[in-house]
């Protein structure tokens, strides 16, 4: 670690398993008895906004259950030690790296605390339910959506996750299947800006190959190791 200054953490439902999230391509699931192109798309939610509602109030309220690990804790250790670059960016709509106490984190599929109206494109914090189509506390309007990114759409902040690509010297991917874009492309930028890649996953990825060495275990194990 000693010629290491900038460090990227790419995040995904896998570290926030074992605080009893689930992950999506697991055989229970998400994307199992909810088909993607039904709750995660603009179109799905065109077509039934209840049903998509009710998919994420009830993710939201899973989210406020759950507690942030092991995993988290370590991160947020790091991110709190490390006086080089960090950046840790997340797939998860999750708050647990916050709740752990990391602070330079990025949300590139959006936040399942969130709220954002599709009318004056305000985003309000939002731990209760969106289905009774509740006025937006700006404009009044009852046009809130979750605040997440679906398939089709365009990630957030994405110029600044690939400044932060372009600078890094390490490249650490922690509990992704590598199977969403452009998120599973990253291991490649980073490899072409010259980081080492390190991969922590309970199992390879689809991106395995482009990664200098995997780890294979439960974050809540990995994780700490590699922080220590
Ligand atoms: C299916 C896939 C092929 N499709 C895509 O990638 C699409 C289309 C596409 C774009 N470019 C491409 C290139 C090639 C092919 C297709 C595409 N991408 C998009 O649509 C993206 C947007 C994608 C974002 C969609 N939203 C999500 N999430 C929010 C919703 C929600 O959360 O409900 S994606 C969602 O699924 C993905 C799930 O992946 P993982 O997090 O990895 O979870 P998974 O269950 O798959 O795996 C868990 C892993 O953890 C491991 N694990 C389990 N337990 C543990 C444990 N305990 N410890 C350690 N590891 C563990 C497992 O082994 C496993 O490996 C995450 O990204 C997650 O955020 N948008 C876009 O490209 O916009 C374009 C554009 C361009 C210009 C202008 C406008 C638009």
């Amino acid at each position: 670690m000693n010629d290491i200054r900038n460090i990227v953490i790419l995040t995904g439902a896998g570290i926030s398993a074992e605080s009893g999230l689930r992950t999506f391509r697991a055989e229970d699931g998400l994307w199992e008895d909810h088909p993607v192109e039904e709750v995660a798309t603009p179109q799905g939610f065109r077509r039934d906004p209840d049903l998509v509602q009710r998919f994420y109030d009830e993710r939201r309220s899973g989210i406020l259950a759950a507690q942030p690990n092991p995993a988290h804790d370590a991160l947020a250790r790091l991110d709190r030690a490390w006086d080089g670059e960090l950046l840790i960016v997340t797939q998860n709509i999750d708050d647990l790296h916050e709740r752990a106490g990391a602070a330079r984190v990025l949300h590139m599929h959006g936040e399942g605390l969130s709220a954002w109206c599709t009318v004056c494109d305000a985003r309000h914090s939002w731990t209760g339910t969106l289905r009774d189509n509740p006025p937006c506390p700006s404009c009044g309007q009852a046009a809130l959506r979750p605040d997440i990114v679906w398939f089709g759409e365009m990630p957030y902040r994405m110029d600044e996750i690939f400044a932060a690509l372009s600078r890094a010297d390490l490249f650490v991917s922690i509990g992704t299947s590598g199977a969403v874009y452009p998120a599973a492309g990253f291991v490649q930028g980073a490899k072409e800006a010259g980081a080492a890649t390190l991969e922590l996953n309970l199992e390879r990825s689809q991106g395995s190959h482009w990664f200098d060495e995997t780890r294979l275990g439960p974050a809540s194990m990995l994780v700490p190791q590699w922080v220590e």
